[in-house]
């Protein structure tokens, strides 16, 4: 079975009638977001939150009630992949660029999911580029400034232009050897004008569920 779709069913057994609920966005949200489908044709009751357009399309073709990010206060669950997880449970996120969105729902959130299979969790952060969220109009100052913290950098592309989020900003792609101070970081690259968001979460995950390749679907509580 789908070690993916292993971990995303186990976090939508999670969710309860009336919550308000967070939907990531990628190949292992897809899986929550088919399951929460299923569970409310089956009855269950909740408003969702989406990261992003693609999610948010998936959800109304589905007929999961969507609001927007202006008319909640609180989330009470977010379910979400990340790209690489530390054995802190620190993450990267953003590989399908919609890490500001996502960053936001998961820190506003009572219990933070996140899904992955057994390849995403790492030692140390930093195999996968550290995406990073910047405005357009000064793009060569803020990659030299990213430079400065030591990663080459590379400007994500779609069909030969320029990837553009969700937000009308660009994603740089960071890639560092080896992220040791990932809280430290994260603190260095926001601090840096331009910059929008990056995708390292840090101290934010509830629970970490693992689908294995074996078919087994394990939950971490955070350390
Ligand atoms: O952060 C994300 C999107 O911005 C995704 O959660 C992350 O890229 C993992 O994706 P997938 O579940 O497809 O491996």
């Amino acid at each position: 079975m789908n070690p993916k779709k292993l971990a995303a069913e186990k976090a939508v057994e999670f969710i309860e009638d009336g919550m308000v609920v967070g939907l990531g966005t990628g190949s292992t949200a897809y899986w929550a977001i088919q399951k929460i489908a299923q569970r409310i044709n089956e009855g269950l009751r909740i408003r969702a939150v989406a990261s992003s357009r693609d999610s948010e399309e998936l959800a109304n073709k589905l007929g999961i009630p969507i609001v927007p990010f202006s008319e909640i206060e609180f989330i009470d669950i977010t379910i979400d992949g990340a790209d690489e997880v530390d054995t802190h449970f620190n993450l990267i996120k953003g590989g399908g660029g919609a890490l500001v969105r996502e960053k936001i729902l998961a820190i506003n959130s009572k219990r933070f999911f996140v899904i992955v299979d057994e390849s995403k969790r790492v030692e140390h952060l930093g195999q996968f580029p550290l995406p990073v969220e910047i405005v357009h109009f000064a793009v060569n100052l803020t990659i030299n400034k990213l430079k400065e913290l030591g990663c080459n950098t590379r400007i994500r592309m779609r069909n030969d232009k320029e990837y553009i989020t969700d937000n009308g900003n660009i994603i740089v792609d960071c890639t560092f050897e080896k992220i040791v101070e990932p809280i430290e970081l994260n603190k260095q690259i926001n601090l840096i004008p331009g910059v929008v968001d990056n995708g390292l979460f840090t101290r934010m995950v509830s629970s970490l569920i693992v689908g294995y390749n074996d078919g087994n679907v394990m939950i971490f509580d955070q350390p």
